[in-house]
């Protein structure tokens, strides 16, 4: 079922595209992660499709709602902004209560405490949030953006200025909403996260959605290829240089000593043969690793393209 739909959206300033012409759509119960460098769209794209700016072109449907009804969906929909204002005389819980109204949603403090409670800020409900760290604050802004349990979340930057601790409960938080149904898009620059979190992730570059798919799509449209890591014992050298002729076919050594060989090969299926020209050869296997091209590798070469 299609949540969120993007068609050709475009945001100019003075002629400048800083948004340019992106498409894309979102199934339920996904988790969406859109990546760039500073600068590269990502909180404009956010604000136009919560409607905190106006799109220059383009078309955005939501629930199957037109963008000009957005007024009317927006309940269903909950945002933590790149840039939340809060008062600092009052304390997180009078701020849930307020943003419930904005919201439109009845104070329930027993649902608020419980929102507070989930991100980690159960006993901080009473504190005033000008005592607040940059941590809490974010904090602060997931437990509003859940108010009345929305079918769509925005996150930009969750966990950014997050511990480590606190990073993993949200994140383990966000899969848990999915899996609940509700669909999540989200920022964030920490790759390692969107790799563990995200079922889909889109690269924007300039504006543009330059590349756009799960983690797989992208390591398979990448032209980099399995690294196999092998920790080997061979009883003479001539044994590994017999193994390694015969597994020229299957792989390239990238870098080898009397311990170790990295080969890079096209895909795990030639693993097999790789194992069986040791054991042909005498060679005795210690350990097997299979390293897939990572999100980072896959991010950087990417951006250092031009
Ligand atoms: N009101 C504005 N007038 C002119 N240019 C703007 C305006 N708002 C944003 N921009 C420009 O639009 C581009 C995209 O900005 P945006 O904040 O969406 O980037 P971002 O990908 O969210 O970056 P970051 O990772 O730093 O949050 C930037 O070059 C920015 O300078």
């Amino acid at each position: 079922m299609t949540i969120l739909k993007v068609d050709g959206l475009t945001k100019e300033y003075r002629n400048h595209k800083v948004v340019d012409e992106i498409s894309f759509s979102l199934n339920k119960g996904e988790i969406f992660a859109f990546l760039g460098r500073n600068g590269a769209g990502k909180s404009t794209t956010i604000n136009m499709l919560t409607g905190i700016l106006k799109p220059t072109r383009g078309s955005i449907e939501i629930f199957d709602q037109p963008y000009e009804n957005l007024n009317r969906i927006k309940s269903r929909m909950g945002v933590l902004p790149d840039n939340s204002n809060y008062y600092n005389d009052m304390t997180a819980l009078q701020h849930m209560f307020f943003f419930a109204r904005i919201k439109g949603f009845g104070a329930n403090k027993k649902a608020m405490l419980e929102l507070l409670e989930e991100v980690g800020l159960g006993e901080h409900a009473n504190k005033k949030v000008g005592k607040f760290s940059l941590g809490m604050k974010k904090k602060l802004g997931i437990a509003q953006a859940l108010i009345g349990t929305p079918e769509l979340l925005f996150l930009d930057e969750p966990t950014s200025t997050l511990d480590i601790e606190s990073s993993i409960i949200i994140r383990d938080l966000i899969i848990k909403w999915a899996s609940q149904g509700t669909t999540v898009f989200m920022t964030s620059h920490n790759l390692d996260e969107v790799e563990r979190v995200c079922s889909r992730i889109a690269i924007l570059h300039k504006g543009k959605i330059e590349k756009i798919g799960s983690m797989k799509e992208l390591q398979q449209s990448h032209d980099e290829h399995v690294r196999l890591k092998i920790k080997y014992q061979s009883n003479t050298e001539n044994e590994f240089q017999l193994w390694m002729n015969e597994m020229n076919q299957f792989a390239e050594i990238a870098a080898w000593n009397n311990e170790w060989v990295e080969l890079n090969i096209a895909n795990e299926g030639v693993i097999p043969h790789i194992v069986n020209g040791a054991v042909r050869y005498h060679l005795d296997l210690f350990r097997i690793e299979v390293e897939h091209t990572s999100l980072e590798t896959i991010f950087v070469n990417h951006e250092n393209k031009d």
